[in-house]
């Protein structure tokens, strides 16, 4: 759609009329079901411009009249000038409404460097939820119930499952794991962008749940054996459990095709990764189009 702007001018009627460049643009602009046009979604972010009625009663008389020379008027009276010709005065108020609370979803094969990359995001930028998980395991020593998780008994679990609160679960090697979906209500009313780290599977499963109203961010690695040193060094794993993972990363990566973005986490270029998903997020901010993800 080209809805270039062209000129204003008076019409007899005495109303300011603004002229596009293109007529049928500009009838596929106001009339989205013109068989010309294609199918347009409401303009969410509306920006709030001057009311363009004037009510000035000489259609001959040039809109520039009132206003003088802006070589050697003051601000203030080339603003009231141009305020009295165009017959409202501007607005301070914001052009446009504040962009909508994203959700953000970071995933990525095993090792790869998700819990990194967002310890340092949370480091780093403000204004973000990084969602705790529900899990019916028990505490690891150093763990921090509502902090690394929230831990809950296997009944308290299914009981969340029946009252339909968890947005996504899993059976993870026996333990429930869960994304509570109060805690990305309660966020995003207080205006919170979500992030919520997952694994192929369960990013799989929230972008049916979640469709295009969230932002899916694919990890990798730059090669597959710079993943697999990685998670060598990570010294976490049983030998049983490093040989899963590595097969499954494998099949992973095949997935990155159902998501919005990729991020390479490249060795010792963990700070450029956590940028680039600020990046991606600043960008998000500036769509036009925004997603509006409702939980
Ligand atoms: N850019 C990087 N350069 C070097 N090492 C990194 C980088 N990013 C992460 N690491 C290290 O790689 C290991 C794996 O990272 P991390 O635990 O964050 O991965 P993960 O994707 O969360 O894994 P999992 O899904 O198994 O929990 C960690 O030891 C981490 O410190």
């Amino acid at each position: 759609m080209s809805c270039r702007f062209f000129g204003a001018y008076l019409s007899r009627s005495g109303n300011l009329r603004i002229k596009f460049h293109n007529p049928i643009s500009l009838t596929n602009f106001l009339n989205p079901k013109s068989p010309k046009s294609k199918p347009i979604q409401p303009f969410p972010r509306n920006p709030t411009f001057f009311s363009s009625s004037s009510k000035m009663g000489d259609a001959r008389r040039p809109l520039s009249a009132n206003i003088p020379p802006p070589d050697k008027a003051e601000r203030l009276e080339l603003l009231r000038s141009l305020e009295f010709s165009l017959n409202s005065s501007f607005s301070s108020e914001p052009l446009l409404p504040k962009p909508s609370p994203l959700i953000i979803v970071i995933s990525g094969p095993s090792g790869v460097g998700k819990d990194a990359v967002i310890k340092r995001l949370r480091e780093v930028r403000e204004g973000l939820h990084f969602v705790v998980t529900a899990t019916s395991r028990s505490m690891r020593p150093g763990e921090v119930d509502g902090e690394d998780y929230y831990f809950v008994s296997k009944e308290e679990f299914l009981a969340m499952i029946e009252r339909n609160e968890l947005l996504e679960y899993a059976l993870v090697y026996g333990d429930y794991k869960g994304i509570p979906k109060r805690q990305i209500r309660e966020f995003m009313a207080q205006g919170f962008d979500i992030v919520l780290r997952v694994d192929i599977q369960g990013a799989e499963t929230l972008r049916k749940i979640l469709g295009k109203s969230a932002v899916f961010v694919f990890l990798m690695a730059e090669s597959e054996l710079k993943l697999v040193e990685r998670l060598i060094d990570r010294k976490t794993e049983t030998k049983e459990s490093l040989l899963v993972r590595v097969a499954t990363a494998r099949e992973e990566v095949r997935h990155v095709k159902n998501f919005d973005y990729v991020v390479v986490n490249a060795e010792g270029k963990l700070e450029n990764a956590a940028k680039l998903v600020g990046s991606i997020i600043d960008a998000e901010k500036a769509k036009v189009w925004q997603r509006n993800a409702s939980v």
